[in-house]
């Protein structure tokens, strides 16, 4: 594939959230995701409701990025690298492209709750999605929060529960994220195994379940289809690259970490 080059307003889905459908080919998607299915087991982390592998190195409790080369299936084929760079979103990270990458499994009915990426990395995230479509939701905190002590990382604030915007990421495409929706939103993924979707010309009167997304002009005509007619779009195993840079870095390989005497 062709390097993406900058991106056009169409893919703007609002201010700080950047949509690109098809950004990396079918082969691409094939080949990466038989490198993860074909990863030893010692890579994966093991969480409550999922699976991540973290590319690219530990990061230490202070925030500093123990580098470690990259897998090849991200930079030399398919260069995701150069291509996320190419994308003309990262001209003020500290290292011009993603230097980091949290690649998360899901199952049909897992998803991850909302919460913001936070300090450790340059505000600007592109989230590549193999495998399974999901509906990707932005929050934001409720306006006056009534408790005090919340603290501006957002721990203790109460979240507004009612998605400020949805996109459906199909699998293939690249979200990107910034701005303020890196710095004040919050994102995450319901637990379901599919997704009702209304399309752009659906009455308010339709399931309730149904989520309105903000990027519908952008997604494929076979997806449109499905929603058209009503149909659900049925979750299967999505693997998403998450793609940051890490503002702090060492060459150090990471020790370690014991809280006791050295
Ligand atoms: O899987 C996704 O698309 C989101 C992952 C995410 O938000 C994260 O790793 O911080
Ligand atoms: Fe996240």
């Amino acid at each position: 594939m062709e390097e993406t080059g900058p991106i056009e307003v169409k893919n703007v889905v609002v201010p700080g959230v950047i949509y690109l459908a098809e950004f990396i080919s079918e082969e691409e998607e094939e080949h990466l995701i038989r490198k993860i299915k074909e990863s030893s087991q010692q890579k994966w982390k093991a969480l409550a409701n999922r699976r991540l592998q973290i590319w690219g190195g530990e990061i230490t409790p202070k925030g500093t990025l123990c580098r470690q080369p990259l897998p090849d299936f991200v930079d030399t084929y398919p260069d995701l690298v150069s291509r996320i760079k190419a994308t003309g979103m990262f001209p003020d990270s500290p290292h011009k492209q993603p230097n980091h990458i949290i690649m998360n499994e899901y199952l049909p009915g897992q998803g991850i709750m909302p919460h913001e990426d936070g300090p450790v990395y340059h505000p600007v995230v592109a989230t590549l999605s193999l495998g399974s479509h999901c509906v990707f939701n932005y929050y934001k905190y409720k306006d006056h929060d009534p408790d005090p002590s919340s603290s501006s990382s957002g721990v203790g604030r109460a979240v507004d529960m009612n998605p400020v915007f949805s996109l459906l990421l199909e699998r293939r495409s690249l979200v990107i994220s910034f701005s303020d929706m890196y710095t004040s939103h919050l994102h995450g993924i319901d637990e379901k195994t599919e997704d009702f979707i209304v399309s752009n010309a659906s009455q308010p009167s339709e399931a309730s379940t149904a989520i309105r997304i903000d990027n519908f002009h952008l997604i494929q005509n076979d997806i449109k289809e499905t929603i058209q007619k009503g149909q659900p779009l049925k979750r299967e195993t999505r693997w998403s690259l998450t793609c940051r840079d890490v503002t702090r870095t060492s060459n150090l390989a990471a020790r370690p970490f014991t809280t006791g005497r050295k």
